[in-house]
């Protein structure tokens, strides 16, 4: 009984691993994966079937749990999954009554506008440490609630529940009978007092979600619920949780304030650990809950980007630029540099520290000369930038500047991307040997939770890859001035704004 169930619910796939424990070292003996269909219905709406989510998840679980020599051998359950993602689902059959709206999802941009033209942002600030924007669930819920006819009054009877992606798989999981979510995923809502790790009634009423359908705030490690016996021959308990930038943070040991992470996949995050107190930003990064696990709660300030490896899906699945994700790096580094081409990859608007909803995706300084490779390099490259004015407004913020960059994630695959992340943030890219941390992350807050470590600290770090900062200054500055321009020119094209 060593072995941790870990499921990473994430947004373009669901994989299960098998992690072995052993004293605080967790190895990885199985895992299984199935892609998660992306459905765009309309122009800056993404949704995904919460139904094949939870086909997935149990798939991938029964597939790991073989694999790994059957449900004896494992103690827990640990899971993580991509935190704002939106369910609404009918208490008494256990089905959605809509798909997911998926964290990119814009559709609701106009009502963050009015909250913000009505002067509510700095009330919901200082309460939950996030802005004003589509990105967080609150209005994700209220819209599945107007959309659902009936279902405001039945959610308040609590006959339809609401929650993030872990609370869906929690209910399905325990065969309906725990609504619980953890405080990671809790505090993505714009719902939840950060300080007091409360749903605020205050805010349900400005965002009109009853909290009847709300899930019971959990912390990350502890005994969250039992499995159905009926799923794998055994109850087991559900031990960990916790959403997947912040379980990328615990993955990645990154525990102490000053230590930081960016998991580079669909959308990129960068993670600071700032200690046991939120920090409010000024430069409109977000407050966050990290991690509550060992009594205690560690809290973070966050970058969002909301399109990282999904401008390559883009350039490979929309475009047909390349056939493979990985075709990326040779092409950017066919060209010796990006002959002035930019690409803004705001297709979901852009994140942190724009904060434009309608803002779009944008190419700037094509000549006659620009061919494909431009588009890939440009694409690859925008990583790089994004991340770039994420740690500059970070340390506007006062964050201790970091010793390095630990990164992990599908496009940290890329050595030209990291090599230019190094160079354009002038920092040492440190990429671990394993690349799970994010299901690593969520397998030592379950082993932590029935009782298999004892110690997040005393888990050991993986050996890494580096990449050193060798870009001469001059050049640096020429790109990022480059940079800056075509954020400006996609923020001036922004539909709302023609
Ligand atoms: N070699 C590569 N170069 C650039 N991007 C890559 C490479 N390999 C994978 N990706 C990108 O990584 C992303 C998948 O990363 P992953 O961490 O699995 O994402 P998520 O957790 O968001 O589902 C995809 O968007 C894919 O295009
Ligand atoms: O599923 P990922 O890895 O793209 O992560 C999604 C983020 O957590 C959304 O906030």
């Amino acid at each position: 009984m060593s072995l941790i169930l870990a499921i990473d619910q994430g947004t373009t796939s669901t994989r299960a691993i098998a992690f072995e424990v052993r004293d605080h070292d967790l190895r990885p003996v199985a895992v299984s994966q199935i892609e998660l269909a992306q459905h765009f219905p309309r122009s800056g709406w993404v949704e995904h079937d919460a139904g094949e989510i939870w086909s997935a998840t149990l798939q991938t679980c029964r597939e790991v749990v073989r694999q790994a020599g059957g449900v004896d051998r494992f103690a827990a359950v640990g899971l993580t999954n991509q935190r704002e993602t939106s369910v609404i689902w009918d208490a008494a059959t256990g089905e959605p009554l809509h798909r997911a709206i998926v964290w990119q999802d814009r559709r609701t941009a106009e009502v963050t506008a009015r909250l913000t033209a009505e002067g509510r942002e700095p009330g919901v600030q200082s309460a939950t440490g996030l802005i004003l924007d589509p990105y967080f669930s609150a209005t994700k819920f209220a819209w599945l609630l107007d959309a659902v006819p009936g279902s405001r009054e039945r959610a308040a009877r609590g006959e339809v529940k609401l929650g993030t992606i872990d609370a869906w798989l929690i209910w399905k999981l325990t065969g309906g009978r725990v609504h619980a979510t953890d405080a990671a995923n809790a505090s993505r809502t714009a719902l939840m007092d950060l300080k007091t790790v409360e749903w605020r009634d205050d805010l349900c009423v400005l965002f009109d979600v009853p909290r009847q359908a709300l899930a019971a705030i959990v912390p990350c490690a502890g005994r969250i619920g039992e499995t159905d016996p009926a799923l794998f021959g055994r109850p087991l308990p559900i031990a960990g949780s916790a959403g997947d930038q912040q379980a990328a943070l615990v993955g990645h040991g990154a525990l102490t304030p000053g230590d930081a992470k960016i998991t580079y996949g669909t959308g990129a995050f960068l993670v600071a650990n700032v200690g046991a107190e939120p920090v409010a930003s000024t430069r409109r990064l977000l407050g966050t809950l990290g991690y509550q696990a060992e009594g205690r709660t560690a809290y973070a300030l966050e970058g969002s980007i909301f399109s990282a490896g999904s401008a390559i899906q883009w350039l490979r699945d929309g475009v047909k630029l390349i056939s493979e994700s990985r075709q990326s790096e040779a092409l950017a580094q066919s060209l010796a540099d990006n002959g002035g081409v930019y690409l803004v990859p705001g297709f979901t608007g852009l994140g942190a520290p724009w904060w434009e909803p309608e803002a779009r995706g944008t190419v700037v300084g094509l000549t006659r000369d620009s061919g494909p490779a431009h588009f890939v390099r440009a694409a690859l490259e925008a990583l790089a930038y994004q991340t770039r004015d994420l740690l500059d407004a970070l340390a506007q913020d006062g964050a201790p500047p970091l010793k390095t960059l630990k990164v992990d994630g599908g496009v940290t695959a890329n050595s030209f991307a990291m090599q230019f992340v190094a160079d354009i943030c002038e920092v040492e890219v440190e990429r671990p040997a394993f690349q799970e941390m994010t299901a690593l992350g969520a397998a030592r807050l379950a082993a932590l939770g029935v009782g298999l470590i004892s110690d997040l600290q005393a888990c050991p770090a993986e050996a890494p890859a580096c990449w050193k900062p060798r870009m001469r200054p001059q050049e640096r500055d020429r790109l990022l001035s480059g940079w800056r321009r075509a954020v400006k020119a996609a923020i001036i094209a922004a539909p709302e704004r023609a």
